[in-house]
């Protein structure tokens, strides 16, 4: 390293030291913890408590507490006081409910969503409310409850692992030291189950003030620490400034024929000079400067600060994409295997089309598989096709799009996202898993065409011609517009190719004599073939009456190309006539009809025959479908893990 060099990189740790120096001052230096549990289980009289008992209230806001109960029948309601905050701020006065502040001797700390909060679940998932630690408070008469369980599971998928129990109303119970044992017992086995130990279990009366601040005469029997010395014995997460480099993009501007890169940093630190890499395009270029308005220019910064910089290339970069250095990037897949928490009213079924939003970008996704869904209650995993409201599950989702993305327990920012349905927050989502795929394939210059192998991995199946023959009226066309319909909604890529279609505009100049058939035969299957390159299922419906066409067709196409000789005999279609030709043929009002007046030569050694007489359409369907995912299948796409080997 140069002198210069060196010098600089000095300079560059100092300013950065400075600047997170500089940031541990602000509001985000305050310990950020959540208050959880069943409705009406006490939390909001817990916070009114723990602002009083810390000695936190604003000037004159007791009196008016007092006041307020009084009116109402004189017991002191501590929850009137975020009722209070709550009309201050609908009137445009600076308290916001749902970041409440205190401060106890040893730190300050921030309350994130207020109980009862409806938005605290969505907040909590989307990753807006980066709680440290979380109480969950437990009524100790009523015991613990269906929200208690579903708020301490999602605790745990959060990632939080430093959880204390406070169980409340203790008066309730007369202070009795066995009735608080057994509750006590009762969310011990339930987080354990979850792996989670809780760091304490306090006996409390929010409302009177037991074991709040200081400890209480009425539980002689309890000789643990009070809500404030847990709380004080929280410990606080290692600075995301030591991980590696994370930087979502935000936007770019234009500016005096600059492009700057803006964004805030989640995790790690940059300086000028570094190189970067952006994924998921994989373009690279060095940091030339960080823009700083106003201020004496920059040359490092870290985690939690927003920056705007400029590149030493001209990169096409655009919102959504993740800077990172090029030994530590994210893993590029265009499947992961997430654990998700279902929000919606309306279920979640496999093939169901979202948006996954992690950071700044958002990705279109299907539910490709759901793996186990875990029941809140007991916390089984059960095989389901469908996750409910508030339903916890595995599931496997598939993007066109080559997706950037971390694992949760590697970068909690860039490895947890939202789920999003018409613009709507439905769910969250934690990566498990992100599937890795050949970089280097994936990581296009303009010049560079897209393979059949990249399009199989993006819409998560090969594509594959399956060409239906048969007289008329033996049912291709009710089995290819099925089967279309079937694996549409399972996300996959689909389309029919029907003679009858064909006929209106391709192929509108061909009649029906042989010559005209091989024509129309030989067209088609170009088509199929092209479509199938691009990655499609292509099913053809075409009588395609002569083997040696049918045989020109299979050549045409090359591979994943498949005969189905759908069998119906000629009396049947006769009788079935949907489109009454039969009457018009055996009329003699159409020529050259097959099975009538020109021949049918039945596939000699067809891939699959589906006899439409002997089976109804959701089996002959079932068989056609069985085809499609031995043919499509992506070897080792599915990366499936079964349901009994789920863990939570
Ligand atoms: N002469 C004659 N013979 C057979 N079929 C006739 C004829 N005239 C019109 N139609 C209608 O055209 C559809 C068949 O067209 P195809 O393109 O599938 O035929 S071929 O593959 O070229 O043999 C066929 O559709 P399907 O009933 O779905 O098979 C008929 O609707
Ligand atoms: N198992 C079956 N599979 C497909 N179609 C069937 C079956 N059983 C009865 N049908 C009926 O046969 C007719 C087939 O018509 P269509 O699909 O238009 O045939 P094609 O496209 O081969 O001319 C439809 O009316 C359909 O409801």
């Amino acid at each position: 390293m140069t002198q210069t060099t060196s010098t600089a990189a000095a300079i560059a740790e100092e300013e950065l030291a400075s600047n997170l120096a500089a940031n541990t001052n602000d509001d985000k230096a305050r310990f950020p913890f959540a208050i959880v549990g069943h409705v009406d289980h006490g939390k909001s009289t817990l916070i009114g408590r723990l602002l009083h008992d810390t000695g936190s209230l604003p000037e004159g806001k007791l009196a008016e507490l007092k006041a307020a109960s009084d009116k109402r029948g004189g017991v002191l309601e501590w929850s009137f006081l975020l009722d209070a905050f709550q009309a201050e701020r609908d009137q445009g006065i600076t308290i916001d409910t749902t970041q409440i502040f205190f401060t106890t001797a040893k730190r300050r700390y921030v309350i994130i969503d207020a109980p009862g909060h409806k938005e605290f679940l969505k907040n909590a998932i989307s990753g807006v409310a980066q709680a440290q630690a979380a109480f969950l408070v437990i009524d100790a008469a009523e015991g613990v409850r269906e929200q208690s369980r579903r708020h301490a599971l999602i605790l745990h998928i959060l990632g939080l692992r430093q959880v204390a129990v406070l169980i409340n109303k203790i008066d309730l119970i007369d202070h009795d030291a066995d009735r608080y044992a057994a509750v006590a017992a009762e969310i011990r086995h339930y987080l354990g189950q979850l792996g989670v130990t809780p760091l304490a279990l306090v006996p409390i009366s929010a409302r009177n003030g037991d074991n709040i601040a200081s400890r209480s005469e009425k539980t002689p029997w309890y000789d643990g620490p009070t809500v404030v010395d847990v709380l004080d014995n929280f410990v606080p997460a290692p600075a995301p400034v030591d991980q590696h480099l994370r930087l979502p993009v935000q936007d770019v501007f234009k500016f005096d024929h600059r492009r700057i890169v803006a964004g805030r940093i989640e995790s790690g630190r940059l300086r000028v000079g570094d190189r970067l890499i952006f994924s998921p395009s994989g373009k690279q270029a060095r940091i030339a400067s960080l823009e700083s308005w106003n201020a004496a220019p920059q040359i490092a910064a870290g985690a939690g600060q927003s920056i705007a910089l400029t590149l030493d290339d001209e990169l096409f970069i655009q919102r959504g994409d993740i800077a990172a250095h090029i030994e530590h990037q994210p893993h590029l897949a265009h499947q992961a295997t997430v654990r998700l928490f279902w929000l919606d009213t309306a279920p979640l079924l496999a093939g169901d089309r979202l948006k996954l939003k992690v950071a700044t970008s958002e990705y279109p996704v299907f539910v490709e598989r759901i793996h186990a869904v875990i029941d809140v209650g007991n916390l089984a995993a059960t095989q389901s096709d469908r996750i409910d409201q508030n339903a916890v599950a595995e599931v496997t989702l598939r993007s066109p799009a080559l997706m950037a993305l971390d694992k949760f327990d590697e970068f909690a920012k860039t490895g947890r996202g939202v789920l999003l349905r018409d613009g709507d927050i439905v769910g969250g989502a934690i990566v498990l898993h992100a599937g890795a795929v050949d970089q280097s394939r994936n990581l296009y210059s303009p010049t560079q065409s897209i393979g059949s192998a990249d399009r199989a991995s993006a819409n998560g199946h090969r594509g594959a011609v399956l060409w239906l023959t048969g007289l008329s009226g033996s049912g291709k066309s009710t089995l290819a517009v099925s089967a279309e319909h079937r694996l549409f909604q399972r996300g996959r890529q689909v389309v029919v190719l029907d003679g009858d279609t064909l006929r209106q505009g391709l192929n509108s100049d061909l009649g029906f004599s042989p010559e005209a058939r091989a024509e129309n035969i030989r067209r088609t299957a170009e088509v199929a073939k092209l479509l199938a390159e691009t990655g499609l299922i292509v099913f053809v419906s075409l009588i395609s009456p002569w083997q040696a066409d049918r045989e020109k067709a299979r050549r045409i196409v090359g591979e994943n190309f498949a005969e189905i000789y759908v069998q119906a005999d000629i009396e049947t279609c006769k009788s079935r006539d949907p489109k009454g030709l039969y009457k018009k043929a055996l009329q003699g009002e159409i020529k050259n009809f097959t099975g009538i007046d020109q021949p049918y030569e039945a596939p000699e050694e067809p891939d699959l025959t589906i006899d439409t007489t002997a089976l109804t359409e959701e089996q002959a369907l079932q068989q056609l479908l069985d085809l499609v995912d031995r043919l499509c299948a992506l070897n080792g796409y599915e990366s499936r893990r079964p349901a009994d080997s789920y863990t939570i």
